[in-house]
């Protein structure tokens, strides 16, 4: 190494040193330099974390949800970060075959904790998420179960229940096909019923009826909930749910008639690629007549279709249940790179040093705050609105089982809508944090791209984000019109008012003016509903609604985009009207949910103005205030990531550790990287060296 290359890193040693005073010797691996070595255990975020104005142990509490919530997922965290079978850092670096067999293995493994610690179905959820690693286990407890639970007739769930709840049998859930996913209806498999031998015929007559992408099918799975148009007496009766075992119990293999594989790489190194991912093909296969899920439609013994009082869409309940979970996990992953980008910004210091003094730190940056800061609000708002929606969904639940189906088109328009409004903000916000992080960020060790690869796919599974908000359309557009005779209730009941938030114009006269609950509503319901209006007027101008419906499908878009923002918003300011203790946890709490609301209004404040609620100066009012309210996030900043209480093993990143070590972290594991075990690279002699030693006869450089 030269003099320059040597001047260079005592340069880099001495800002490091300028900024974490501790350092003691560090070794610089291959350079023949006895450099100094950080001094583990010190805390270099303690600074930041003195400025706290809250109490930071309430503050975990209030977005676990309760003391118990909070011990009990502490406690999993604990097990899965202490316990070596988990170690998760080099998978990245893993071939698929080795992948999928780390993935058998610690699925393996963290069910034995289950069995052995005999674990509730709250502890393994949080065993799952800390685990982190996308495993067929997912679909078969996540899919496969509650199909049967909600589709299934008592005597197929008493028989079939007990078997996937004990692993006895490993289900996935087959709906999705080469040629279609989003149209359900447009699902080729066929379940042709045979009444001579009472039986379904199981059959994909074409290349794209082939399932493909149900997660688990590729490799674990024993069975399948089958997807398939029911055909009876030569008749078409709809899309149905068929329990469908498609390899041996014995040595795996697929069964006559099934064939069945893995549909190969996605995105990203290690992420996804640890889900089996699978095709499926029939050619005639067999399964008795009570395989047919039937609890919304039977086929009796002599073929005939009978139909219960159950609304046929109960089909797609299961899609309810998951989108409600995944709404949860949106305020998961990115509160995770949150954490990561707060904490790396508090360590990372840029420009602004005079007399040699500490550059500034990033996190002080306007621009950094203006970033950060409303992903950081987005994660408390998902979080309460993911708590609201599971409260929803636990009581759809209860009424469905009690045949009560009134609330389940408000249970679907709400978890179709969060799950698209969550994820498409969540996959952008991570994305947001690795710049946030500059280069360090795009490191495998910052845990953000694995994190990003691994999470994107949620725009598009459980059903694509723009086809989700277009049922909130039809369902926001349906509301419009039966307004003049039927009252609407819940998450809509605001469209009752609509008179008045049609007229009505925002009185907010000063910055101070919308730090008020209100105000700030009421600017929401006036935008929705204004939005919605205007839609449904433009619909009464087309003959055929579906042509209209087509033709303004972007702005329909836009409007199920406003009425899911108010429903964020409106649940984080009645979470605040709950009793919080804490000293300083609701105040925090407050000021997180005006940075939230007034983020997007300043974000949308075209829709707010082109509706006519508000006026450029109040538009501009508001994000005078939202200045004034990122001021008042930055002394709390490191302590509101520190109360999402993760470990480092389950952030995965150097970049966002708890003691923000950052740099000689960053530095060791470069040199754990393989490429770093010998100082000449493998193939150096083949395909360098002949370049080096060339003697060039023609070309002219
Ligand atoms: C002990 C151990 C424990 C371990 C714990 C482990 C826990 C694991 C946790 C869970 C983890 C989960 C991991 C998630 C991994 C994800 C894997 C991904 C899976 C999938 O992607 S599955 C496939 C998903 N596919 C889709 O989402 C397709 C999207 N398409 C559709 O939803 C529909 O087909 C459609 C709605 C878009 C179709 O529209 P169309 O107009 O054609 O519809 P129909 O004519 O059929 O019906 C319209 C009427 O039905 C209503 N409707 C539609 N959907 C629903 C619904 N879901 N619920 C209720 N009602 C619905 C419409 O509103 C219409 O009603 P109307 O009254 O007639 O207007
Ligand atoms: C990682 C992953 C895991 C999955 N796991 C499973 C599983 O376990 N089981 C399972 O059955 N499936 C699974 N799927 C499939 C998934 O549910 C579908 O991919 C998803 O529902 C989207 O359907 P599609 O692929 O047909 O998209 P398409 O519908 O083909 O979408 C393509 C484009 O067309 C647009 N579009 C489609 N229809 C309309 C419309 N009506 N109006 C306007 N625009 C439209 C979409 O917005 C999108 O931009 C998984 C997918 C992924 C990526």
């Amino acid at each position: 190494m030269g003099l320059s290359g040597i001047s260079l890193l005592t340069t880099t040693y001495s800002l490091i040193l300028q900024h974490q005073s501790l350092l003691l010797c560090l070794r610089a691996k291959g350079f023949g330099l006895d450099l100094k070595k950080d001094m583990e255990g010190v805390d270099y975020l303690s600074d930041e974390r003195k400025k706290a104005q809250f109490d930071v142990e309430a503050m975990k509490i209030a977005w676990a949800g309760s003391l118990e919530a909070f011990q009990l997922s502490d406690r999993m965290a604990k097990l899965v970060a202490n316990d070596p079978a988990f170690e998760k850092f080099t998978r990245p670096m893993l071939g698929r075959k080795e992948l999928i067999k780390n993935t058998l293995r610690k699925a393996a493994h963290g069910w034995k904790l289950i069995v052995d610690l005999r674990l509730t179905e709250e502890e393994a959820k949080w065993l799952r998420l800390y685990i982190d690693e996308p495993a067929y286990t997912d679909l078969h407890w996540g899919m496969f179960i509650p199909a049967i639970e909600g589709q299934g007739t008592e005597e197929q769930k008493k028989k079939w229940l007990p078997l996937a709840k004990k692993m006895q049998i490993i289900g996935c859930y087959a709906q999705t096909e080469l040629g279609h996913g989003s149209n359900v209806q447009g699902l080729e498999t066929t379940a042709t019923f045979d009444p001579q031998t009472d039986e379904f015929i199981m059959h994909s007559p074409t290349l794209t009826s082939s399932k493909w992408w149900p997660g688990g099918l590729g490799k674990a799975s024993t069975h399948a909930v089958v997807y398939a148009r029911l055909i009876v007496g030569g008749e078409f009766h709809g899309v149905h749910g068929f329990i469908v075992q498609l390899r041996s119990l014995d040595d795996h293999s697929p069964l006559p008639g099934v064939t069945v594989g893995d549909i190969g790489m996605k995105f990203g190194n290690g992420a996804y690629n640890t889900m089996d991912n699978g095709v499926l093909r029939f050619d005639h296969v067999r399964i008795p007549r009570d395989q047919m899920l039937m609890r919304v439609s039977q086929v009796t013994r002599e073929g005939k279709i009978m139909q219960s009082d159950v609304p046929r869409q109960l089909i797609y309940g299961t899609m309810v249940y998951v989108r409600q979970t995944i709404v949860a996990d949106a305020s998961k992953a990115l509160s995770r790179a949150v954490c990561i980008a707060t904490r790396y910004s508090a360590i990372r210091r840029q420009f602004g040093s005079r007399n040699g003094g500490p550059e500034t730190q990033v996190i002080d940056y306007k621009t950094q705050q203006s970033r950060l800061f409303p992903l950081l609000a987005s994660a408390y708002a998902f979080r309460f609105v993911g708590e609201w929606l599971k409260w929803l969904y636990t009581d759809v639940k209860e009424r469905l089982a009690a045949n009560d189906f009134s609330t389940l088109p408000e249970a679907h328009a709400c978890t179709a809508g969060l799950k698209s409004l969550t994820t498409s903000f969540t996959a952008d916000g991570i994305e947001e944090c690795r710049k946030l992080c500059g280069g360090h960020g795009y490191l495998v060790s910052s845990g953000l791209p694995e994190l990003f690869a691994v999470y994107i796919p949620a725009c598009t599974y459980e059903g694509d984000n723009v086809v989700l908000l277009l049922q909130v359309a039809r369902f926001l557009v349906k509301t419009v019109s039966e307004l003049g005779y039927k009252k609407p209730v819940g998450t809509t009941a605001y469209m009752g008012r609509v008179a008045s938030l049609m007229q009505n114009n925002c009185a907010v006269q000063t910055a101070e003016g919308w730090l008020n609950p209100g105000a700030v509503v009421e600017a929401f319901e006036s935008r929705a509903a204004r939005m919605a209006v205007r839609c449904g007027q433009q619909l009464a101008k087309y003959e055929n609604p579906e042509e209209g419906f087509a033709e303004l499908s972007a702005d329909l878009v836009e409007a199920s985009i406003a009425h899911c923002q108010l429903i964020v918003v409106s649940k984080f300011i009645e979470k605040l009207q709950q009793d919080i203790p804490g000293k300083g946890v609701k105040q925090t709490l407050e000021v997180l949910c005006y940075v939230y609301a007034l983020f997007l209004l300043h974000k949308h404040q075209g829709d707010f103005l082109a509706t006519g609620y508000l006026t450029p100066k109040q538009a501009s009012l508001a994000n005078d205030q939202l200045r004034t309210l990122y001021s008042k996030v930055r002394p709390n900043a490191i302590t509101l990531v520190d109360s999402f209480n993760y470990t480092d093993h389950y952030l995965g990143s150097i970049l966002g550790r708890y003691d923000g070590n950052v740099y000689p972290k960053l530095y060791e594991a470069a040199w754990k990287d393989p490429l770093n075990d010998s100082d000449v690279v493998d193939g150096f002699y083949e395909y360098v060296q002949p370049i080096l030693k060339q003697k060039l006869r023609t070309a002219k450089l």
